[in-house]
């Protein structure tokens, strides 16, 4: 099963579904005992807890309601505990009473030595940044802070990281993961699910991730029946004789990804056979042989040429990618991708993006790309740290990097020549887009070992990758049995 991620609205509703346990407190009590748990284990991981000094950072809702209960458990343990209140007046008035019943001191600031912060100004009832006095107390705080369900400031739907808010060590959320904890995954850090009893229901047109497992389980890997043209035959379009990178690399990718045929089309066509041989390379898209799939645009060109290329690609009924300077030639005629009934897969990164609906990204970016899908009809793959994919139906996939090593020069020739591949095996273009932004993120990590990288390092790493997946996630291959 995907990850699913939920709005606030939709937590709200999987809370309130839980009927008592929500109004006799017993989820706040458990997402309490979650949270102590959590700061235990820190605290106990760091030379133990009595005696230790923990900060409570409260606001006014139920956010801080969960800490002060926390920090009650904490207290009990004989952690020293100090809660700055935001809102005096409006403090969760349980919660504030176990919290000094336990033990636990109100101070006017944060002590000047503790061991760790709790930040609960606000949870997902939070709007806007913090404000400047919740911000003046986190300022200087140099301890690992540990954030009860979000870091506060960052939007819990769009996860628009406001100019003041927190950067989280770790996030314990509860029940079920919020949009944020993909979309700002990077202000999280390590994320703790805590089972507090609430089953969220499915949302189809929610935001999802795939587990590395859904990955490995989905890559294509010939069997037993398949020769080269039954894994699915992929046609790169891309690069030029001037500009051979985009199709030497989109090639070379879509080679690595699967183990089915690649043909390609261009003036390139001598170099990339001179990189690999195992290319079926032509120069005129005439000339190509059948494929499953298409994958155009890398360095194409953005003229007569590109445009006849794609109005025929486009006007078949095969999967068909298309990136780079395809998209640019989308932009200017989006009739012709609007409504295509074969899968479809546009690739932009946040400049094409708005080349081709017409405004820029935003903050709510899969809000921009699930209207970019439905307007187009057409699965659309928004590049960037966080990569969502959109389908016309508005369900999204997101996969968050891990890094940001990626972000070099060719990095998405290597992205399409991934997913074209996939595309020609057969796989959806949502489940393409995403499984193939998976495995060039791991790709961009294990090439780098925390140095820059360029795009040939990340690709020369995308087969090891594909293969410590499947091994890890038990598709180890066979043996020969003899004798
Ligand atoms: N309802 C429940 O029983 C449960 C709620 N849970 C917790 O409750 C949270 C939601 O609680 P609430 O709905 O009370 O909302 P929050 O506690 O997230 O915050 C709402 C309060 O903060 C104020 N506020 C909004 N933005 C602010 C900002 N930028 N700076 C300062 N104050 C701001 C609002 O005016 C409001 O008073 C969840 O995130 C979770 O931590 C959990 O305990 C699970 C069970
Ligand atoms: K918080």
């Amino acid at each position: 099963m995907p990850i699913q991620y939920l709005t606030a609205d939709a937590v709200r509703a999987a809370e309130h579904a839980t009927g008592d346990l929500l109004a006799n407190g017993t989820l706040m009590r458990r997402a309490a005992a979650g949270v102590a748990r959590v700061v235990l284990g820190e605290l106990t991981g760091t030379g133990g807890c009595y005696g230790r000094a923990v900060g409570l950072v409260i606001g006014a809702g139920n956010n801080g309601g969960d800490a002060l209960y926390a920090g009650a458990i904490l207290a009990r343990r004989g952690v020293r505990c100090s809660a700055v209140l935001l809102a005096p007046d409006t403090t969760h008035s349980g919660g504030l009473a176990a919290f000094r019943g336990a033990g636990g001191r109100i101070t006017g600031a944060l002590p000047d030595t503790v061991d760790l912060v709790i930040d609960a100004v606000v949870g997902i009832g939070g709007t806007g940044p913090l404000r400047p006095a919740a911000a003046a107390v986190f300022a200087g705080v140099t301890v690992p802070i540990v954030a009860v369900d979000l870091p506060s400031g960052i939007d819990a739907d769009t996860g628009v990281v406001h100019d003041r808010s927190v950067r989280a060590a770790i996030t314990v959320t509860f029940g079920a993961y919020r949009n944020l904890h993909l979309l700002a995954a990077p202000r999280c850090g390590r994320i703790v699910l805590v089972d507090i009893g609430m089953a969220p229901t499915d949302t189809p047109d929610g935001l999802f991730s795939l587990t590395d497992a859904e990955v490995a389980a989905r890559w294509p890997v010939p069997g037993p029946a398949d020769d080269k043209y039954t894994q699915g035959v992929v046609g790169i379009v891309a690069g030029s004789q001037r500009y051979p990178g985009a199709a030497i690399l989109a090639s070379g990718a879509a080679v690595s990804a699967t183990s089915g045929m690649t043909r390609f089309v261009g003036s390139a066509a001598e170099a990339v056979v001179s990189h690999y041989p195992e290319v079926v390379a032509v120069d005129d898209l005439a000339d190509a042989g059948k494929v499953q799939a298409w994958a155009v645009g890398p360095g194409m060109g953005t003229g007569d040429r590109a445009l006849d290329i794609l109005r025929t690609v486009l006007a078949g009924d095969l999967p068909v990618l298309v990136d780079a300077d395809g998209l640019t030639v989308i932009a200017r005629d989006p009739d012709l991708v609007r409504g295509r009934t074969a899968p479809t897969l546009l690739t932009p990164h946040a400049g094409e993006f708005a080349r081709l609906s017409g405004a820029a990204v935003g903050a709510d970016r899969p809000a921009a790309v699930r209207a970019l899908a439905a307007d187009l009809g057409v699965t659309v793959l928004l590049k960037g740290r966080i990569t969502l994919v959109a389908t016309p139906a508005g369900r999204v996939y997101g996969n968050d990097a891990g890094s940001s090593w990626a972000a070099t020069a060719g990095a998405g020739d290597v992205l399409t020549g991934i997913a074209g591949s996939l595309l020609a095996a057969g796989l959806e273009p949502e489940i393409a887009g995403a499984c193939a932004a998976r495995v060039h993120a791991l790709a961009a990590l294990r090439a780098s070992g925390g140095a820059p990288i360029g795009a040939s390092a990340l690709l020369a790493a995308v087969r090891p990758v594909i293969g410590n997946l499947r091994t890890a996630h038990g598709g180890a291959d066979g043996h020969i049995t003899t004798g």
